[in-house]
């Protein structure tokens, strides 16, 4: 299957000048479905991640369908000002944004393996804040898993360090 061809790309969406990698079109398709998510976790089996974050928002449709794949929880990598109790946070710069993501305290034990997983990585501001949150609270990040990535915008530099699997570069 070309995962590429369910992509839908859409100009000028949410600032001028950026060209938007909808997935939601790729989604919806029961077979692409099935195939990102037997390839991500796939790439992931040998690393026995015990916990699967998830960074908001798009992460979150992925995150826990590879976390039950690979027999792995699921844990919520949330924007600011949305999780109940207390979190470790980051700031971070994106290819649109200025923001800051959070993790709920207890939600990651010392010595746990974390594989991050999100839609896209472009400038990778949120996935390293995010790797970030993880090492701060004691766990060990064992990979990041990626639909998409825009080479581009050079967001691999900021996670050179990590196993990165991404199905589709552009
Ligand atoms: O590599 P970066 O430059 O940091 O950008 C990648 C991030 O940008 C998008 O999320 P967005 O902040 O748009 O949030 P959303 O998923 O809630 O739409 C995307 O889903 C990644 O999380
Ligand atoms: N071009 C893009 N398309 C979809 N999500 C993104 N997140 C950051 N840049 C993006």
């Amino acid at each position: 299957m070309n995962l590429r061809e369910y992509i839908r790309d859409v100009p000028d969406f949410p600032k001028q000048g950026v060209v938007f990698k909808d997935i939601t079109t790729a989604l919806k398709d029961p077979e692409a479905l099935a195939e990102i998510i037997i390839n991500l976790s796939g790439h992931f089996e040998s690393k026995l991640p015990d916990i699967v974050v998830g960074i908001e928002s798009r992460g979150f449709i992925l995150g826990p369908a590879i976390a039950k794949e690979l027999g792995a929880g699921f844990v919520p990598a949330r924007k600011e000002g949305k999780l109940p109790e207390k979190t470790e946070s980051k700031d971070y710069d994106t290819e649109y944004s200025r923001d800051t993501l959070e993790i709920h305290q207890d939600a990651i034990n010392d010595g746990e393996r974390v594989l991050i997983v999100d839609d896209l990585l472009a400038t990778g501001g949120t996935a390293e804040a995010t790797a970030s949150i993880v090492e701060a609270l004691g766990g060990k990040v064992v990979g990041f898993g990626f639909m998409i990535e825009l080479s581009f915008l050079n967001g691999r530099e900021k996670i050179a360090n990590y196993d990165v699997k991404v199905l589709e570069t552009y």
